[in-house]
């Protein structure tokens, strides 16, 4: 153990996260500038041919503006796919006539407004704005993604505390996270407990887990690989921890983390509150959000008979036409206001005071409403996918914290670092965990406040950067790595039974990564795509659960997209670099059609690929073809699963560069997300010569996986459109079994497609 200096540590973090608000700053504005809107909006950061559909007053006296398609512009008035989200920061602004120039343009954008994006549906979006009284141009309008500072004040606010501290205020578990302690050592007996369980379904290995957090002095790691169940585990030690009398401070690196925590909890009557804006939860957890019960508990009743006066007396105002009346009234009102602010301020602190748990995000946990407030533990979600400064905001902003307990997988992948790339790329799709569809359904989108907001699909390329100080500090350090390699693997303990895959799924991540310890649970080790609850068709796909379809060769091969003609007119930085193949993607799409032909329902189908190139090129005829199939970046699929999963790998080049590949946390994402069927479509030979791991995988895949060879003359046959450019394929036939050569030794191809 190698204790590190707090306060040096926390000025390294500072000027990482300096560096990382100059990309942020220096991508929008070279984006912005650079760009014409369309462009923009075809990146997904701008929306086009707006119009005011409604304006009104919000929280805090802010103009709500809602905007959806300018009436003029025919179509069924839904907004094209876009990539903002609620707590994005966004210009409004007249939009610019085709032909006028940049500084016609740049006038305009000054004229604008700013403000926060509140809330996304699918016909509309609601921007609160800054200023509380502003001139909406008449014409159509146009919004902008503009750089968000805010994450980043934060972060800093919290690493200069931590910075500035004196030694003897460090608290114990602040030094035991810099290796100055050791952690304390836990009793056996506590270890060996014998509790009584809210959940008797738990396993031995979450139990164990439970034990141990409850054990700890200061910190436990729970470790949780692919459908562990980690979130479960949490939830029976929330409930253990508040059953020992304890107060506890629950975060997550999103909002989505957050609720599903709030979700599971709320059958258990614990008494809780949720921080955070209205607009950015799920309606399932608003009931426990400290907004709504400021509204609806009991002592909210002092704060409503306020309020009511304070709408009698802006009532009056209107029919007063005296203007020392008014002034007289305007005075009664301030007075009201202040009063009802006191008033307010009470009822949050006793529904603070009175909450056993209190959940945010870790972002959230900075908010004032928490500034005095005491905590016996802190709990992380997701902690590998936080940055290591995000962490530190429930811990140094909420009290001297005893505990913390972070729950993650470091084997996945951590957040995205801005600051790694110089240059911009498209955003990749919206990630989605979990709940996130459900969210998208009613048009809430998940805030940006924190880790996801870094996450732009092709970025995350592991390029020598600003990024590393000398010290070997970097950002993608994550607190939960960094504490294992300070303390070593006693401080966590591994969730082992697993309930997502198919063991033959998962038979590949668990030896090379997890140290072979996962095994499947009883009732998902043999499912297949044939035994759905629904009528599958019994083929050579839906019994297999790993099929491999290798494409070495040379038929199929990678290329960048700027070679190609997709992406060529009008296109922008904003997808260049990224890898296309258009051979593979006739063979993505083969197969999704064997699988659909087969019974299987398009929405329990999902493909994911690491290239944003790749991703557009299948996108453009898939969605069409197959409603209701998901298409997304590996990195924007952490968290998600599916009945099938195919991965398009992409790279085949002579050179056998593997690119993003090379990341093998990227990799465990994307070979860890189908329940009962796994297809890689892939060049073995390129990628087998990337690293270790990955020719690891291609042996698995060839040795135990439904091998196949693709025999391209016939795959061409069936699915060119006449009429199309060569080498794209824009439609999808059925292949039959003829076109399909499968073995298992042959590296010999010749061989293989003579058959
Ligand atoms: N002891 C258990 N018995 C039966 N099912 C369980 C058990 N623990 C977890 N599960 C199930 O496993 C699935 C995954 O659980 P959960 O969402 O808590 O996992 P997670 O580890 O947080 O997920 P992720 O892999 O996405 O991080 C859920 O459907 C959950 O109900």
């Amino acid at each position: 153990m190698k204790a590190t200096d707090i306060s040096s540590f926390a000025t390294s973090q500072l000027s990482l996260l300096n560096n990382e608000l100059q990309a942020e700053l220096a991508e929008t504005q070279l984006l912005t500038s650079t760009h014409a809107p369309t462009v923009l909006q075809r990146a997904g950061l701008a929306l086009l041919n707006l119009s005011v559909s409604s304006q009104r007053t919000g929280l805090g006296g802010k103009t709500l503006l809602e905007l959806g398609l300018d009436p003029a512009v025919g179509g069924d008035g839904e907004l094209p796919e876009h990539g903002l989200r609620v707590g994005d920061i966004c210009a409004v602004a007249e939009q610019p006539k085709g032909a006028e120039r940049k500084k016609e343009r740049e006038s305009k954008e000054k004229q604008g407004a700013e403000g926060v994006l509140t809330r996304v549906q699918r016909e509309a979006v609601t921007v609160a704005l800054d200023k509380e009284e502003i001139d909406i141009p008449g014409g159509k309008l146009w919004l902008v993604k503009l750089a968000n500072d805010v994450t980043y004040k934060r972060l800093n606010l919290t690493m200069t505390k931590l910075q500035k501290m004196q030694p003897s205020e460090h608290s114990l578990l602040t030094q035991v996270l810099f290796g100055q302690s050791s952690p304390t050592p836990m009793s056996e007996d506590d270890l060996k407990a014998d509790l009584k369980w809210s959940d008797p379904s738990l396993n031995e290995s979450q139990k164990d887990a439970i034990r141990f957090a409850l054990a700890s002095r200061d910190i436990a790691l729970i470790h949780g690989p692919p459908g562990t169940g980690k979130t479960h585990t949490l939830i029976e030690l929330i409930l253990q921890l508040v059953s020992q009398g304890q107060r506890l401070l629950v975060c997550g690196p999103s909002n989505i983390s957050v609720d599903n925590i709030v979700e599971r909890l709320s059958s258990h009557k614990v008494p809780m509150v949720r921080l955070g804006h209205p607009a950015r939860l799920l309606p399932g957890v608003l009931n426990h959000s400290l907004e709504v019960l400021t509204k609806t508990s009991e002592a909210a009743a002092i704060v409503s008979d306020i309020r009511s006066e304070m709408d009698a007396k802006q009532a009056s105002i209107r029919k007063t036409r005296n203007g020392r009346e008014k002034k007289g009234i305007y005075g009664e009102i301030k007075e009201l206001r202040k009063e009802f602010r006191q008033r307010e301020g009470r009822v949050v602190s006793e529904l603070l005071r009175t909450s056993k748990v209190v959940l945010s995000t870790l972002h959230g946990a900075g908010s004032f409403h928490l500034k005095n407030e005491k905590f016996d533990a802190v709990i992380v979600d997701e902690a590998s996918q936080a940055l290591e400064a995000q962490c530190w905001i429930p811990i140094i902003m909420a009290g001297g914290v005893g505990k913390l307990v972070l729950a993650g997988d470091h084997l996945q992948l951590p957040p995205t670092i801005k600051s790694l790339n110089a240059k911009p790329a498209k955003p990749a799709q919206e990630p989605r965990t979990k709940k996130k569809e459900e969210k998208a359904k009613i048009g809430v989108l998940d805030m940006v406040d924190d880790a996801e907001k870094l996450s732009l699909g092709d970025k995350r390329q592991s390029r020598p950067s600003k990024n590393s100080k000398e010290d070997g500090t970097t950002l993608e350090t994550t607190l939960f790595d960094r504490l294992l390699n300070l303390h070593g693997p006693a401080i966590k303990r591994m969730l082992t039974t697993q309930y997502r895959m198919h063991e033959k799924i998962m038979a590949f991540p668990s030896t090379a990564l997890y140290e072979d310890k996962l095994i499947a649970a009883e009732a998902v080790k043999s499912r297949l795509l044939r035994d759905l609850p629904y009528e599958v068709t019994d083929t050579e796909d839906t019994r297999e659960p790993v099929v491999f379809w290798d494409t070495q060769g040379g038929d199929f091969p990678e290329k960048t997209e700027d070679d190609t003609d997709s992406g060529a007119k009008g296109k922008s930085s904003l997808l260049a670099e990224s890898k296309v193949n258009e051979n593979e993607a006739a063979i993505v799409r083969m197969h999704v059609q064997s699988l659909v032909t087969a019974g299987v329902k398009a929405e329990d189908i999902a493909i994911v690929t690491p290239y944003n190139g790749q991703l557009a090129l299948l996108s453009g005829t898939l969605k069409e073809r197959f409603p209701g199939i998901e298409l997304g970046s590996i990195d924007g699929f952490q968290g998600r699963e599916k009945e099938a999963v195919i991965v398009s790998l992409v790279r085949s080049n002579p050179e056998h560069e593997v690119g993003f590949l090379a990341e093998k946390r990227r990799l465990n994402v994307a070979m860890t997300r189908p329940k009962r069927h796994l297809c890689v479509i892939g060049d073995s030979e390129t990628v087998s010569r990337g690293s270790k791991f990955l020719k690891a995988w291609m042996g698995f895949l060839e040795e135990m996986a439904d091998l196949r060879y693709p025999d391209l003359a016939q795959l061409q046959e069936q699915v060119i459109d006449e009429g199309s450019p060569p080498g794209k394929f824009v439609r999808c036939a059925p292949l039959q079994d003829a076109a399909v050569v499968k073995g298992r030794a042959g590296k010999n191809l010749d061989h293989a497609n003579a058959g």
